[in-house]
């Protein structure tokens, strides 16, 4: 079929859906000719993970007593080639871990190829061109508590170029939204919606960009299959409008496998056939396995590529992986290139031309990205963070510390009771804000590199707005707390104390969150994050000066590293500035015996009694200095770590 020639198969289903605002999408218009060639894609398998429990059970064990040998690449893709034009839906088929998904991320260009070529109207693909090609992915997934119009939204004001104004992106959502009938969960959030509205939802952010190419991975796993004859009959309107579409898929209808234009067979990442499906019939016939009258053609073609189908079927699938000509599709594919070079400067140039008229990397400019980060993260931790039992948290653990420490008195006797309302103040929000930060990343790592992966956003700009949308909604806990607590504990109730030990608790939240974004950033698994978490809150803690006064000087050093040290000192040098008056109660020991009952205890001499030492300036600087280098170094952190994709 030529590019020109209109789509056959589901051509019948009538084209309802309203057309995509194609002036406000210029100049994305070139319809793209897709081809492959003799595509080979190697993995190196990862390394086993060292472990108590090493090799497998019932193995032979001779794994666990050898050293790891030396692996070897692995062939995931084998000669692979092909291609599909404007209009056709592009159906791949192949038993599971047949390589339809390894294929559908070379020709996303989200996988490197080890050999072969991928071309685009000739143009052999690259990184600008991401933006021409949607690549729905086989999960869904969102930030759930976002309701379905937010998410479009969202994506809109990240993906749509700038010049275009609010108005014209939102008209773009309500395309999208009426394109693929979302209309009546627009306004429910993710988590709540169904299968198919998310899996809808997952293919209208990739539609509202309006690309050219739609890659799709399984859209229809999970759907019931009048949710998928739809889903496939949206396809087919896309294609109509003159975009290239090719889709993964398991186990579609007959009337849905005879409605796709092409056929792409794939068993142990070789290919078995590529042609028509309705050409596939007689093709398998000719190789002797005719399909049963009445019998779905594409659960035929499955079988004999599935071993636990049939007695033979491991030989069939040798057989057929053997008996088609790699050379010949490789050829065709070479020549519908070849055909696409010659017809033109013109097609080839104006892929050119989209490419750059795309522009840069990114389709918003950073402020843009910050901004509507910023908002959407704030619109995350609004659920997450400001929650009433947050506030109840925070509301109560005041009240109950103040009234354990309950009008504490100025004397000599109430030292140490002032000294651990401080100390606990200055812990437990640390921890908090620690233990918070580091759930941070770790659930929100598919999505970023999801969202990245198709040119959303800079990874700067999503850590700067994480930090300016979470910051403040973290410090209103500790705030709450210490307005409650600091008042009943009846702590010098000036102006110069009480905001000055305000400032350091919320320095100390600031450094401690730091420190948890580090490691969540570094770990980005929860469970392991936890377990790195409170070894090293707690290592900062001990080694903070509170428990054990004289380490070693192997150990000692921690000690710099700990907030709590700096938050604790700081507060002790607000709490007793104004001295203490010595009532012979013997709380300050050898202090008041040479200041004399009836005498003030010098306010740096009772810091110094209890372990304190630095101005205030010194350890809030330090402080500063900590959530500063913690904080960049989780954005280091977050560059170096890849996606949980296979092919990253
Ligand atoms: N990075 C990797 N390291 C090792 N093996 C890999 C890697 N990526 C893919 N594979 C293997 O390559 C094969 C093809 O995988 P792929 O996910 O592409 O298959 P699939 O046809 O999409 O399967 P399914 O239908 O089950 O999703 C599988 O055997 C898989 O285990």
């Amino acid at each position: 079929m030529s590019p020109n020639e209109p789509p056959v198969g589901l051509s019948d289903i009538e084209l309802s859906s309203p057309q995509p605002n194609k002036d406000k999408m210029a100049p994305t218009k070139t319809s793209i000719t897709l081809c492959w060639s003799g595509l080979i894609k190697k993995v190196l398998p990862p390394p086993v993970e060292a472990s108590f429990l090493k090799g497998n059970i019932g193995g032979s064990g001779a794994s666990t007593q050898q050293s790891q040998p030396l692996v070897a690449e692995k062939q995931i893709l084998s000669n692979v080639s092909g291609f599909a034009y404007p209009g056709e839906v592009l159906a791949l088929m192949g038993p599971s871990g047949s390589g339809k998904t390894t294929l559908l991320d070379c020709l996303s260009n989200r996988s490197a190829i080890s050999e072969g070529s991928i071309t685009l109207n000739g143009i052999p693909l690259q990184k600008q061109h991401k933006r021409m090609v949607a690549y729905v992915t086989q999960s869904d997934i969102f930030f759930e508590h976002l309701t379905v119009r937010d998410q479009l939204l969202y994506t809109a004001l990240l993906r749509l170029p700038e010049k275009m104004d609010f108005k014209e992106k939102v008209a773009e959502v309500d395309r999208v939204i009426d394109q693929l009938k979302l209309n009546k969960c627009q306004d429910t959030p993710i988590m709540l919606i169904s299968g198919g509205e998310k899996k809808r939802t997952n293919i209208g952010t990739e539609l509202l960009t309006d690309p050219q190419i739609i890659l799709l991975d399984e859209p229809t796993s999970g759907l019931d299959s009048t949710s998928a004859v739809a889903l496939m009959r949206t396809l087919r309107v896309l294609a109509a409008e003159g975009k290239t579409i090719l889709t993964s898929i398991h186990q579609p209808s007959s009337s849905v496998f005879q409605g796709f234009d092409k056929l792409c067979l794939l068993a142990d990442g070789n290919m078995v056939y590529f042609g028509s499906p309705s050409d596939s019939l007689s093709y398998f016939e000719g190789q002797g396995f005719p399909c049963p009258a009445s019998y779905n053609a594409a659960d035929h073609v499955m079988d004999l590529l599935v071993v636990d189908s049939g007695v033979e079927a491991g030989d069939t699938k040798q057989k057929l992986i053997a008996a088609w000509d790699d050379d010949k599709t490789n050829k065709e594919a070479v020549s519908v290139v070849a055909k696409m070079n010659n017809s033109s400067g013109s097609v080839s140039g104006s892929i050119e031309e989209v490419a750059a008229t795309n522009g840069t990397k990114w389709a918003s400019s950073y402020l843009t990205q910050l901004k509507v980060l910023t908002h959407r993260a704030m619109r995350n931790s609004r659920s997450a963070i400001f929650t009433w039992l947050n506030f109840v948290k925070s509301a109560g653990l005041g009240v109950i510390s103040g009234l354990i420490w309950f009008q504490l008195g100025e004397g000599e006797s109430w030292v140490e009771d002032r000294a651990g309302f401080i100390f606990f103040a200055m812990t437990f929000w640390v921890f908090d804000s620690m233990f918070t930060a580091m759930m941070t990343f770790p659930p929100e790592r598919a999505i970023i590199f999801k969202e990245r992966s198709s040119g959303s956003y800079r990874l700067s700009a999503y850590f700067l707005s994480k930090t300016v949308a979470e910051a403040p909604l973290r410090l209103t806990l500790p705030f709450t707390y210490l307005v409650i607590s600091y008042w009943l504990a009846n702590l010098n109730p000036s102006a110069e104390a009480f905001f000055p030990f305000l400032v350091v608790q919320l320095m100390s939240v600031l450094a401690g969150e730091s420190i948890g974004l580090l490691i969540g950033a570094t770990v980005m698994d929860m469970q392991k994050a936890m377990v790195v978490g409170t070894l090293v809150s707690l290592a900062m803690m001990l080694s903070g000066g509170f428990f054990a006064e004289k380490m070693e000087d192997f150990v000692s050093w921690v000690q710099y590293f700990s907030p709590f040290k700096y938050s604790y000192h700081a507060c002790l040098e607000i709490g007793f500035f104004d001295g203490v008056k010595c009532d012979g109660s013997g709380g300050l020991g050898s202090l008041c015996e040479s200041v004399g009952t009836g005498n003030i205890a010098p306010g740096p001499d009772v810091v110094k009694f209890l372990g304190g030492n630095g101005t205030i300036a010194f350890n809030i600087s330090m402080l500063m200095l900590m959530s500063v280098l913690c904080r960049l170094l989780a954005y280091y952190q977050l560059r170096r770590v890849k996606g949980e994709g296979r092919h990253a």
